[in-house]
């Protein structure tokens, strides 16, 4: 009998006899006392693993306990909230003591403003100043929605993200700013892009939707799912140094298909990332969108429907404009719309939903250089050329790229401010011509302008750089500032 068989027959007598009774066998002279101690060391580690296996499945077991009462608590949390709410706790007058004694609102008002629901789509600009206000307010239960992550370049106005939680969604960032301001209220997140797919069935766990989104197809299909919910729509928008304000869809006022039945062709829209805007703008809107909500769950009066807010940071003034009505044949929201189920929003709009690598393609592929072909045929080998960089002039003086460019701003290329010019300089130089911009959009706008114009010259027609100084930092230079 070998060692090894000699330990499984110890073990097995350990197993059925136990460790007192294997001596009764030693006798056989099978078994001595080193053999006994390996055996007994070896059935204790089994028993050890034996151990973490039943911890194991008890935890598993407890965890998915937890997991089941953390949604029982949830769902009764909702029904309580929505039907059983008759009365303040102490914390909550204090807590909002300095607006419940306002006679717009009262103990009944923020009864009504603890029962209500608000979705804030869009954690970003707009969304983190209303959330944090309705919030601060005692809105029982307000849903962000953003599929986005925390960027640096959001933080100079995205007032809920801070540089601790660059890196993670914005929806996550939200939701903890906002249970710490106020743990009365229930704070839901939804990390994820709202699409036609996914619209109706969030939108309609909510009474009224907050529209804090920078797109236009978006845009569209909030308008759309509201109005076959039959949700009031609070939207805002800001840009620049100016900013918009309305509530569509709210007791017969026009919802935004009434007012711009078609989308504004893609290259006439820009973003924050490349219009800019002042942190302190969408932080008056954002707050005012608050407001407006606040004001529809109240049942309030001047609630800003059939009306348009504009903001003129620069003047300091507000203009009220009023809107066209409703409008009877509107594909929506008539009494025989057209349009009875969400469509597919980007191509209505020709434009993303998001405004993440919006790459527009106006040109033919001949009329565009990749980076790394510009990169290889033209900065490393020095040759001669004429590189137009059509961004702003604040944008050009952050960053450009190696070589001599020249700053002619789109708008002065769109205007033929300054064509002329360029005109002048390709005839005498007999350059060839390369336009850039920050993520390649404008670039290929420059250039369908540009060609025309040197084609009435006979002169060799510009080329873009794809993708822009994006694709640069991306491709050849990972130090080139992104932003
Ligand atoms: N369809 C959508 N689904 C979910 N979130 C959306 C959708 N469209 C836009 N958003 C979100 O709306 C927010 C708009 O805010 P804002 O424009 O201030 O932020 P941003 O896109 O991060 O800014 P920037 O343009 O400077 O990068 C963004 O966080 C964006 O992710
Ligand atoms: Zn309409």
């Amino acid at each position: 009998m070998t060692r090894i068989q000699e330990l499984v027959c110890v073990c097995r007598l350990i197993i059925l006899h136990g460790y007192k009774d294997c001596f009764k066998f030693e006798t056989n002279n099978i078994l001595d006392h080193e053999l006994i101690s390996v055996a007994i060391t070896v059935m204790g580690e089994i028993d050890s693993e034996g151990e973490i296996e039943v911890l194991e499945n008890d935890i598993r077991t407890l965890r998915k306990q937890l997991q089941e009462k953390v949604q029982q608590l949830k769902a009764l949390k909702k029904h309580f909230q929505k039907n059983c709410i008759t009365k303040l706790n102490n914390d909550e007058i204090a807590r909002y003591s300095r607006q419940i004694i306002l006679s717009e609102i009262g103990v009944q008002g923020q009864l009504k403003l603890k029962k209500a629901s608000v979705l804030v789509v869009g954690a970003g600009g707009l969304g983190c100043p209303a959330a944090l206000y309705l919030a601060g307010a005692g809105i029982g239960r307000i849903g962000v929605l953003d599929y986005d992550e925390v960027e640096l370049t959001n933080l100079h106005r995205q007032l809920l993200h801070t540089e601790a939680t660059v890196g993670l969604t914005k929806v996550v960032s939200v939701q903890s700013y906002l249970e710490q301001l106020n743990s009365q209220i229930e704070i839901e997140t939804h990390h994820m892009q709202l699409t036609s797919d996914n619209a109706i069935g969030i939108l309609e766990q909510y009474d009224i939707i907050v529209d804090a989104t920078d797109n236009v197809a978006t845009r569209y299909l909030l308008n759309d799912a509201c109005v076959m919910l039959r949700r009031p729509l609070v939207s805002g928008s800001a840009l620049q140094l100016e900013g918009q304000l309305t509530v569509y869809n709210y007791r017969g006022g026009p919802c935004y298909r009434c007012l711009f039945p078609t989308p504004p062709p893609p290259e006439t829209v820009t973003n924050c990332g490349d219009g800019g805007v002042l942190g302190a703008i969408t932080g008056v809107i954002g707050a005012l969108q608050a407001l407006e909500t606040i004001k529809i769950i109240l049942s309030n009066e001047g609630v800003l429907s059939g009306r348009l807010l504009l903001f003129d940071g620069q003047q300091s003034a507000f203009r009220n404009l009023k809107l066209r009505p409703k409008k009877p044949t509107c594909a929506v929201c008539s009494n025989e719309p057209t349009l009875t189920a969400l469509i597919d929003y980007e191509q209505f709009c020709q434009m993303k939903a998001t405004d993440k690598d919006t790459a527009l393609e106006l040109l033919k592929p001949c009329e565009r250089i990749s980076v790394r072909e510009y990169h290889d045929e033209w900065i490393s080998t020095g040759r001669q050329h004429l590189l137009i960089d059509v961004r702003g002039a604040n944008q050009f003086e952050m960053c450009q790229l190696p070589g001599t460019s020249v700053n002619v701003p789109i708008e002065d290329i769109l205007n033929d401010r300054r064509t002329g010019e360029i005109m002048a300089q390709v005839e005498h130089t007999k350059l060839p011509v390369y336009v850039v911009c920050r993520r390649g959009n404008d670039s290929q706008v420059a250039v369908q302008h540009l060609t025309a114009l040197f084609r009435q010259h006979n002169l060799p027609a510009p080329r873009d750089l794809i993708g822009g100084l994006h694709a640069w930092a991306k491709t050849i230079d990972p130090n080139f500032p992104i932003y």
